[in-house]
């Protein structure tokens, strides 16, 4: 096969260099005539860093400028964090693969304390996540939650300079910054339940490059593209495109069966509503618009027509 140069658009934060570099790496093992480059794009999102991330049309600010690099042929493919990933992908584009899992975990991280239950009456804890803000505030009601934004070690920084009493990050984030040893401990499901797709990588390209959707097949993981599809469901159902309180988790038993859990929770903590279910792991993502249907009817309607000003119907 004719050698072919392939390039990453990828935004430069540390997380997604490395992101990018992984995708690189395990490209260029799998296939022999193909090489690699990254072009480094500065988006939106990174270059407003002092407003919470809701009020400046959340996650999709990261991504548009990524998109527009492989639509305009300046790039070939993007690699994402699937928790960023928006629900739909503009016409000629769409997502491939998704890598496995990583850590699907929210990490606890203090210099003071080694539990949240350890974190003493009003404590700080530093989060910009509706959903974990939700979640711990549910689990603790007497916390003190303060944004917290900025890139991984910037976070790290702000905790350090005694900002906060503990923060909250994704586990594999940290992991893959070699930021492990700042993990006190990996927050239980039934503390903080992950965001959908966290912890797992996805590539996005053009649809009508059949050959380079060729070349990305050997990436894509079954099991994890099942659960993630499965999660990405309800966030679907639930219009939660941009930063929402929202989360779903997915795993595989025995019997191909998946098991998803999901939740809405209003950001104060105080309502937290819950749905579950399993079904044949081919089937995750009609049980996903379904447990959605069921948290609408539940209540999350009217938490989510507050955060996003309209109704989701
Ligand atoms: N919100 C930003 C973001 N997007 C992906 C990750 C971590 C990697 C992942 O979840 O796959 C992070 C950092 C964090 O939330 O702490």
């Amino acid at each position: 096969m004719a050698k072919r140069t392939l390039r990453i658009a990828t935004r430069n934060s540390a997380l997604a260099l490395w992101q990018a570099e992984h995708i690189k790496a395990e490209l260029e093992r799998l296939h022999d005539h193909i090489e690699v480059e990254l072009l480094g794009i500065k988006t939106q999102g990174d270059k407003i860093l002092d407003v919470p991330l809701a009020k400046i049309g959340g996650k999709a600010l990261f991504v548009k400028e990524l998109e527009n690099a492989m639509l305009d042929g300046r790039a070939d493919l993007a690699v994402h964090s699937m928790k960023d990933v928006p629900m739909t992908f503009p016409e000629g584009l769409d997502l491939v693969a998704i890598c496995e899992r990583g850590d699907p975990t929210d990490a606890f991280i203090s210099n003071h304390y080694d539990t949240v239950d350890e974190l003493p009456e009003g404590a700080v804890l530093g989060t910009s996540s509706m959903r974990r803000e939700a979640q711990m505030r549910a689990y603790r009601p007497d916390l003190t939650v303060r944004t917290l934004r900025g890139n991984v070690n910037t976070r790290l920084a702000k905790l350090d300079a005694g900002e906060y009493d503990a923060i909250v990050l994704a586990s594999s984030g940290l992991r893959r910054l070699g930021f492990e040893e700042r993990i006190r401990y990996c927050l239980p499901d039934t503390i903080c339940l992950p965001a959908v797709g966290q912890g797992a990588l996805g590539i996005e390209c053009r649809t009508e490059d059949r050959e380079l959707i060729d070349l990305l097949k050997p990436l894509n993981h079954a099991d994890s593209s099942d659960r993630v599809h499965a999660e990405r469901a309800i966030n679907k159902r639930l219009d939660g495109g941009c930063q929402v309180p929202i989360a779903a988790y997915a795993l595989l038993e025995d019997d191909d069966r998946l098991w998803l859990r999901g939740l809405v929770g209003s950001v104060d903590g105080q309502t937290i509503h819950r749905v579950e279910g399993r079904i044949h792991r081919d089937n995750g993502v009609q049980l996903g618009t379904e447990l959605a249907e069921d948290l609408l009817s539940m209540g999350a309607d009217r938490i989510l027509a507050d955060i996003y000003g309209y109704d989701v119907h």
